[in-house]
């Protein structure tokens, strides 16, 4: 190669030629650092470079790093997620790169051992170290002077005295010396049925799609572990993608318990030292499974055998900033490059994949029982209209006579409320005054644990000040509406006994007290859990047989058109939780609308004809996926412009048959971060190419200022 075509991850749409000195022996995938503009920079070689620039206008790239190089899947992978998403190539690139540096020598731990000398003088403490070390392993300082009950001074002492004496551990493996027989469950006959087939596919080397539906409970993630195993044992990799980080940790032990040892973890907190390992690890093969979020399926790996989507129909996939991507069909995308199997699982599918999963797209496999011949929870709808609860209150009485009884026959409740904080808007008693965001369109939501007001939105917070701002009364403010917080405060006060604990991500912070909290739950520390969307999903609570839904209806009131799915899928994940263990479960759901198709469905455990009915509806209104959509979000600091522009793009739509342009028009957030929006909504049949629809009309858009962003998100989720 004389040439290179480099491609840089910067927020560029394009890449640059570059020449190759003497003796650079380059290939597409490796990364090189090139000068640009006054600096240096690292990119990848994306091919040969463009032979028409003039050969004096090339500068040279500057060396190679010593880094495993891109495989081709990756750099195909990259074309096409920036193909379809119509996001900035380097945007893309950036996510594959981001491991991408020299993990350098991990500095080795040091631990002590004992040497079988005593010390010169013993003391009570010196003695109970020496024993706790009796047993010749090694130990990290604070970990012995811990299990010990000692101060770390103590252990000091006996190293100075020869009794013990320091020893370097080698790094921790990055999900290496897994062992595919390790602990292999007896699979019951439905879910061996599954496994076989996933096997089988996992075996084929072929590219194919999976849907593996199957109730709370059934051992999906048993069953698809053996798929897992399969690639283990023919000594490639897996990946396990989760939506979100706080589920990481959770599989993180299963797959340590199953394969004994624990896998590579990959998502925004893992520590960039050791995130540079993984990255390495899944380049040369030594990492044998990924437990990540979204950006996994931009590692390198060297032999990927199979993926796996857990909660597939989470939209935790969603990534909303750019690049705007949905990891689940990315997953399905990567999974087609690499020519491997791809499962997507759930226990409520979303429509989208249940619909191609009906059309023979994807393979089907359900898992229509739970395990151990255990049942579903009951579910009783409770009519807030016939029993509601006293004002100011949100747990109603026959939802507190369940909690109060489960309880007393020492087994544990869950106390369900979507909504994050103390209360989701504070106004003023005397003059009406609401407090809002000041960047965005929304209110504040109290958090009376931080005592502050906070904009979910932008992160905004203030105080929460003494007297109202507008008419300066005092003690007139008043909390409106229930978030966890307050119903915690009812809680405490109708169950005083009761261990309470409150799962919710601003409470729970970090994945250690995460862990920690969920592990006092399991082992029946907690009595009574109140928690948002965090708890759904993933946990297994042996001693959990009541979950209580404080709002049912709070996903329906809106706009968007996958509002029933979503309440659908929420609460039957929640409602799963109960039962769990070898007690029956049940599931109370507060609602002021029972007759809802969703809640006929979470009664009657008839997921199919909420389905059937959800599916016709689509179908009908052609939205997706029997219709395509994309959003467009012009947003700008000043409203007038924001408009303007998107005005102007609506004029140059090209008119095209099938193919519609609803608005420009305020979405439901019309300021977010200081910034006004404007959105565009087209909408297309399903045959559509419409990326490339989209990338010829704005082909042709007036040059945008620049304090003014266009964002586009094909086949968006949300709608505010
Ligand atoms: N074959 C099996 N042998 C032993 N235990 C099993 C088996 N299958 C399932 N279990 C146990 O049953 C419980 C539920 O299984 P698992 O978590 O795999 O279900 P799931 O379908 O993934 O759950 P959900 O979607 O509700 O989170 C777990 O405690 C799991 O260990
Ligand atoms: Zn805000």
């Amino acid at each position: 190669m004389k040439r290179a075509e480099v491609l840089l991850p910067v927020a560029l749409d394009r890449s640059f030629t570059y020449s190759v000195p003497e003796g650079l022996d380059l290939q597409p995938g490796d990364i090189v650092e090139v000068p640009l503009g006054g600096g240096m920079q690292a990119g990848v070689v994306w091919g040969p470079g463009d032979e028409d620039v003039p050969a004096k206008k090339l500068k040279p790239v500057e060396a190679a790093y010593d880094l495993p190089r891109l495989p081709p899947e990756i750099l195909k992978f990259v074309d096409w997620v920036v193909r379809y998403t119509l996001s900035p190539a380097g945007m893309v690139l950036r996510i594959a790169l981001r491991g991408a540096r020299n993990a350098g020598d991990e500095s080795p731990k040091r631990a002590v051992i004992t040497t079988g000398d005593a010390p010169a003088r013993m003391t009570a403490a010196r003695e109970r170290v020496l024993k706790t070390a009796s047993d010749n392993l090694a130990r990290i300082k604070s970990d012995l002077a811990r299990e010990a009950g000692v101060s770390v001074g103590v252990i000091d002492g006996l190293i100075k005295e020869g009794a013990l004496r320091i020893v370097e551990l080698p790094p921790d493996p990055i999900g290496s010396g897994l062992d595919a027989e390790f602990a292999k469950p007896e699979l019951n006959a439905e879910q061996a049925k599954v496994a076989e087939e996933l096997i089988a596919s996992v075996r084929a080397r072929k590219f194919s799609p999976h849907l593996l539906e199957g109730v709370t409970g059934s051992g999906k993630t048993e069953t698809y572990m053996e798929a897992v195993a399969e690639a283990v044992r023919r000594g490639r990799q897996a990946l396990i993608l989760l939506p979100e980080i706080a589920l990481t940790r959770v599989m993180i032990d299963r797959v340590a318990a199953r394969f004994g040892a624990p896998p590579g973890e990959w998502h925004s907190t893992v520590a960039p030292r050791r995130r540079a390992r993984t990255w390495e690890g899944a380049a040369t093969g030594e990492t044998q499974i990924v437990v990540g979020a979204r950006s996994a399926l931009f590692l390198p790996f060297k032999d990927l055998g199979v993926i796996i989507v857990d909660e597939e129909h989470d939209t935790g996939f969603k990534q909303d900033d750019t690049p705007v991507y949905h990891a689940r069909d990315m997953a399905v995308v990567r999974a087609q490059i690499s020519e491997i199997p791809v499962v997507l699982v759930s226990a409520t599918p979303s429509i989208e994949t249940r619909v191609n999963a009906d059309a023979g797209r994807y393979r089907h496999h359900l898992l229509a029982e739970r395990y151990g011949g255990r049942s579903l929870p009951d579910i009783e709808l409770l009519d807030l209209r016939d029993d509601p609860p006293s004002p100011n209150r949100w747990i109603a009485p026959p939802l507190e006579t369940e909690v109060r009884e489960t309880l007393a026959r020492g087994e544990q409740a869950l106390l369900f409320l979507n909504r994050r904080g103390f209360a989701p808007l504070t106004l003023c008693r005397a003059c009406g005054h609401r407090f809002q965001c000041p960047n965005c369109s929304s209110w504040l939501v109290e958090h009376r644990f931080r005592r502050q007001l906070v904009c979910h939105h932008c992160g905004h917070h203030e105080d929460v000040p003494p007297a109202c701002p507008k008419c300066e009364m005092p003690g007139k403010l008043a909390a409106v509406g229930p978030g966890v917080e307050r119903i915690r405060d009812e809680a405490a006060e109708l169950f005083p006994e009761a261990r309470l604990s409150v799962l919710s991500s601003d409470i729970t912070v970090g994945a250690e007290r995460m862990r920690a909290e969920l592990d006092a739950i399991t082992k029946h520390e907690v009595d009574l859990i109140i928690g948002t969307q965090l708890v759904t999903k993933g946990h297994n609570f042996p001693d959990l047989t009541l979950v209580g839904v404080v709002d049912g209806d709070l996903g329906l009131g809106t706009s968007d058109p996958r509002a029933a799915e979503r309440t659908f899928q929420l609460l039957e994940q929640v409602t799963g939780r109960a039962g769990r263990g070898a007690k029956p479960g049940r599931g109370v759901v507060q609602t002021f609308d029972p007759g809802h198709p969703v809640m006929q469905a979470l009664k009657k455990h008839d997921g199919e004809a909420f389905y059937k009915a959800e599916i016709e509806a689509r179908a009908d209104a052609a939205l997706p996926p029997f219709g395509r959509l994309a959003s467009l979000i012009v947003s700008a600091p000043d409203k007038r412009q924001a408009e303007l522009y998107a005005r102007a793009l609506a004029q140059i739509f090209p008119e095209t048959p099938g193919i519609r342009l609803l608005g420009p028009a305020e979405p439901p957030l019309a300021l977010i971060r200081g910034r006004h929006r404007m959105r565009l909504i087209v909408k297309a049949p399903r045959t559509t190419d419409l990326s490339g629809f989209i990338r010829s009309w704005l082909a042709n858009a007036p040059k945008a200022p620049g304090s003014l962003q266009v964002q586009i998100d094909v086949d968006p989720v949300s709608f505010v």
